[in-house]
């Protein structure tokens, strides 16, 4: 008898995604068809809780309390028998790097107890704040993976645009020298994967996250937490208490002033101009897939339908800021801050990473019904060594 047919069972990935607006949970279930082969993804298990571990800098416990209710979905998800070789895994973005080393560490031992006392296999520094780079480059790899880019020998691949409520990541591979050779050292990673060599452009920018952004466009980041923070991008007679990161702040319209979306851009403007880099190539050349909340934003302003995603040209975005901002008492209901928002990201877009109003948008959730987050390209670590330097 033939020893192809030998029966290889397949395995599990169990890696948590600890975000400043959130924490989630995926489960992927790997096929490993053939011993010498790289396993093949099957499906994704994904569930997410908010808010996000640094809501809980003063309790760790209860922040503990989150990631142990999550691992409950990864035992009804995998089979027992299953439980002690499947690895788990927690990585925070944003949300703990933006907090005192003491709290956010605190908040890592809490996890790696409800790890250890878990039945899934533990493996070691599994759990950790990743670095910016790493955030990038992995968002990339996922995307690049599940659309097909990484095995054609084409070198033809998408770049990637992250949004996430604490930091926002940018990250392609450059067709020109010049992007290289023009861009801060950092922002260049090189790496290996499945057998081919990378060079990206890719940066992280820490309190250009969405909800950072908006304290910092009302000058409450940092600032004395009594105070009462006002913005043009807000309907003037919107008055509220917004918690980000375990902090709350008192924030109003203007009762008597403007608003509008000129006032709000020159406001947001603040957050961007002098702060984040424009790479020398970001014309027409690639493609860019843009998720977290430019696809959420993208939804609630019915740029995209929520289940199909879609592309969009910079364009769109500055359009549906211009409408939103010049009618809020329309909007309103939707949120408070979609002016502030969308102004934002296109501020961002534009001023920031110096897009033109015809650079297309792929807005997707999910590709292949699987998250676009960094969150799968962390688990080739399991079985392949990613390298970034
Ligand atoms: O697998 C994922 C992970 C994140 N998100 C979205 O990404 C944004 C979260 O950003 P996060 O709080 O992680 O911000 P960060 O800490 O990375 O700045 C939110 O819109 C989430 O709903 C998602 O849709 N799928």
């Amino acid at each position: 008898k033939m020893r192809r047919g030998k029966y290889i069972p397949d395995f599990y990935g169990v890696m948590f995604d600890a975000g400043s607006t959130g924490t989630r949970i995926h489960i992927y279930k790997f096929i490993q068809k053939d011993p010498v082969e790289l396993p093949v993804l099957d499906n994704e298990m994904y569930h997410a809780v908010k808010p996000g571990l640094s809501a809980y800098k003063d309790n760790p416990e209860e922040g503990g309390n989150t990631v142990r209710q999550l691992l409950k979905i990864a035992k009804k998800t995998i089979p027992e028998d299953e439980w002690k070789r499947t690895p788990v895994v927690l990585k925070a973005t944003a949300g703990l790097r933006l907090l005192p080393e003491d709290k956010a560490n605190a908040l890592l031992k809490e996890v790696r107890e409800v790890f250890d006392e878990s039945p899934f296999f533990v493996p070691n520094n599994s759990v950790s704040i990743m670095n910016g780079t790493n955030e990038g480059v992995l968002a990339w790899v996922t995307v690049n993976f599940l659309t097909g880019h990484l095995y054609s020998n084409t070198r033809r691949t998408v770049g990637i645009l992250d949004l996430g409520g604490g930091s926002t990541q940018i990250t392609f591979l450059p067709k020109s020298k010049k992007t290289v050779h023009s861009a801060p050292p950092s922002y260049i990673a090189k790496f290996n994967l499945f057998n081919n060599t990378y060079q990206l452009y890719t940066h992280s920018y820490l309190g250009n996250g969405l909800y950072a952004a908006r304290l910092a466009t009302l000058g409450a980041l940092g600032a004395d937490d009594w105070k009462i923070f006002t913005s043009s991008c807000l309907p003037k007679k919107f008055r509220e208490d917004v918690t980000f990161g375990g902090t709350t702040y008192k924030v109003s319209g203007i009762p008597d002033g403007y608003a509008g979306y000129k006032l709000c851009y020159y406001e947001v403007m603040k957050v961007i101009k002098g702060i984040v880099h424009q790479p020398y190539e970001v014309k027409g050349s690639s493609i860019f897939y843009a998720f977290s909340y430019y696809f959420d934003r993208a939804v609630e302003t019915g740029l995209i339908d929520s289940s199909r995603g879609g592309r969009v040209e910079v364009r769109d975005f500055k359009k549906r800021a211009k409408e939103v901002c010049n009618k809020m008492a329309k909007y309103r209901a939707i949120s408070p801050f979609l002016c502030m928002d969308m102004t934002y990201i296109t501020c961002l877009l534009k001023e920031g990473f110096g897009f033109k109003d015809n650079t297309v948008l792929q807005l997707a959730k999910k590709v292949n019904n699987v998250e676009t987050s960094w969150a799968l390209g962390a688990t080739f670590d399991y079985f392949r060594n990613l390298n970034i330097h």
